[in-house]
């Protein structure tokens, strides 16, 4: 079994450092960072000024009532990268990403995002550079009475004045046009006019995706998209995300509990154990020994469940 305190670190195989596309988009590229001002050319922080870095976490602390649960977690992401995150229950996946986003607050470390310090408070640059990253749940959040297009347009709401978000009524046509482009993305532009709570589970993830498109985010967060979905629906939400990392340039990551699936997918694995990474590898040198060293003691019931 591995040591827990080290780092199983794999280099990539040569033409996986940075992922990119083959074929045509379908939405325009994410991943640059043309609207953000010039980042600093120096920066303390490992790669958080190579521009292909996306999402650069360093040091990153959080407790909850004085029990460590992110112990100085280093994490980078890279544009056109789809990160698989996995580890056992508690240890630590949803707070990071939740810390990321700002849905919690980290007591120590650094977020960068596009090479930009994120700051701890809500000043309006580090609102400005979280609204480049969405985040998708295994709860997928729909109004489900509304119709699948309104809700893709809400991804659209921190962008738009106020008076927008007070009816669908007032979504500007562009807006739904571009909402159209996103739902036909992930599959399901045929369904838009249907309550979104008529789809099924899979297709809802799907709706909460093309949500996070519509954002115009260049990072996507996604924590546990498939833990409720069958097998099929979750090879085709993980898949899709893979195709967004792959086609269209964007930095995703996404909290999963089937490594197999991750396997599959993913352009590289980061495994947590009590809050720090312990394994940081490609998808395909995904070990054995990766898998006890991060699920160990409950390895067992690890192997029923994914194998
Ligand atoms: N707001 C909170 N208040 C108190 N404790 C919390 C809070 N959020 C998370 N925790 C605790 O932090 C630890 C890590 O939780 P987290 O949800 O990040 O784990 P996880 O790796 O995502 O687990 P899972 O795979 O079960 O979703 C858990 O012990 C959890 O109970």
């Amino acid at each position: 079994m591995m040591p827990t305190e080290e780092v199983r670190q794999v280099p990539p195989p040569a033409g996986r450092t940075a992922p990119g596309g083959s074929g045509p988009p379908a939405l325009p590229s994410r991943s640059g960072v043309a609207d953000l001002p010039a980042a600093p050319s120096a920066s303390p922080v490992e790669g958080a000024a190579d521009p292909g870095v996306a999402l650069a976490v360093r040091g990153l602390r959080k407790s909850f009532s004085g029990r460590t649960v992110l112990d100085a977690l280093d994490l980078r992401l890279r544009s056109g990268e789809f990160l698989a995150l996995l580890g056992a229950n508690g240890c630590g996946k949803s707070t990071a990403l939740r810390c990321v986003v700002g849905l919690e607050t980290p007591d120590g470390g650094t977020i960068h995002i596009h090479g930009r310090e994120v700051g701890a408070a809500r000043d309006a640059e580090s609102v400005r550079l979280r609204r480049r990253t969405a985040m998708v749940f295994q709860q997928v959040h729909l109004v489900r009475r509304r119709s699948v297009l309104d809700n893709v347009c809400a991804g659209a709401l921190g962008r738009l004045p106020l008076r927008h978000s007070l009816t669908p009524l007032l979504f500007p046509r562009e807006l739904r046009e571009e909402a159209m482009a996103c739902l036909d993305r992930v599959g399901l532009a045929d369904r838009a006019a249907e309550p979104a709570g008529r789809l099924s589970g899979g297709q809802q993830q799907r709706v909460a995706i093309a949500r996070a498109l519509c954002q115009r985010a260049s990072i996507v967060l996604a924590d546990e998209p498939v833990s409720a979905l069958d097998p099929a629906a979750a090879e085709q939400v993980v898949g899709l995300l893979a195709e967004l990392a792959r086609d269209q340039g964007l930095a995703v990551a996404a909290v999963l509990h089937q490594p197999l699936l991750a396997r599959r997918h993913a352009d590289r694995v980061v495994g947590l154990l009590g809050g720090r990474v312990a394994v940081d590898a490609p998808a395909g040198a995904l070990t054995e020994a990766d898998l006890e060293a991060l699920y160990a003691p409950d390895r067992r019931t690890a192997e029923q469940e994914y194998r």
